[in-house]
């Protein structure tokens, strides 16, 4: 079966920067995998998930998702892309301060000019299994750090993206809050998400991740099936 994200030979060279961010990276993932991408600061680990993304494009090499030539985007067709393909997730949430957790939920349906109905009823889905509906009509300021990331990764799914991407989502939330959301990621993926979560916290990517990628220096270092990951750890009864 064809992999739902494919690099190939991928480099990214920042204008100015000496060394390049990223150096001949090969990389298959399959749909429905849980991949940690892991390694120390400056590796290079935020500049792949950008590539895959198509917030940003290659020097050289190709990234392909699903049908889609992500490095030969224009920014038109990156964030029709993005809008559809994709949810990201970040360690500081990226939530709107003044506006409700329900209307920041909606925010991509409305970008991706979907059915409000439909919209709407798959925010409130997501809120219940969340178990934040009773929160729906709060602004983040009001919100716990872990209950801020539940939001975003609601917002994150409101348009079913074919990937979920995540860049340190538990870096601002306490231990607890942390295991919940990763608990939360594993139910996602146990349902079936493709998920590619970048971090520091070598325990959530054993935890939580089926597959760890090593990079150093911009390049694979190591990429090894982790039979612990994507068992075991509590769940949330979440669906996709
Ligand atoms: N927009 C940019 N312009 C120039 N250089 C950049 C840019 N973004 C990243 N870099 C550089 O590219 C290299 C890789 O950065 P990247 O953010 O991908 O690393 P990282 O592994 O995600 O680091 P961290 O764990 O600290 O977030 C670093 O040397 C960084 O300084």
């Amino acid at each position: 079966m064809e992999p739902l994200v494919h690099l190939r030979n991928v480099s990214k060279q920042y204008n100015g920067a000496g060394t390049p961010a990223v150096t001949g990276v090969n990389l298959a993932i399959a749909q429905g995998e849980a991949v940690a991408i892991m390694g120390p600061s400056g590796s290079g680990k935020s500049t792949l998930l950008n590539l895959i993304a198509a917030m940003d494009r290659p020097t050289t090499g190709t990234v392909r998702v699903g049908r889609d030539r992500v490095d030969k985007m224009n920014e038109t067709a990156a964030a029709k892309y993005r809008r559809r393909q994709v949810g990201m997730i970040f360690q500081f949430f990226n939530l709107l301060d003044d506006m409700t957790v329900m209307d920041n939920i909606l925010l991509p349906a409305q970008l991706a000019r979907g059915r409000s109905d439909c919209a709407r009823q798959r925010a409130d889905e997501l809120l219940d299994r969340l178990r934040m509906s009773h929160r729906r009509d709060a602004y983040p300021a009001r919100l716990s750090g872990g209950e801020r990331q539940r939001v975003a990764i609601a917002r994150a799914l409101v348009n079913r993206p074919a990937l979920l991407l995540a860049d340190e989502p538990t870096g601002a939330v306490d231990t607890r809050a942390g295991e919940e959301i990763g608990a939360l990621l594993l139910d996602l993926n146990s349902a079936g998400q493709t998920l590619i979560l970048v971090t520091h916290n070598p325990e959530l990517a054993a935890m939580y991740a089926s597959r760890v990628i090593s990079v150093a220096d911009g390049r694979i270092r190591s990429d090894s099936a982790n039979p612990a990951g994507s068992a075991g750890a509590p769940g949330m009864g979440v669906q996709r």
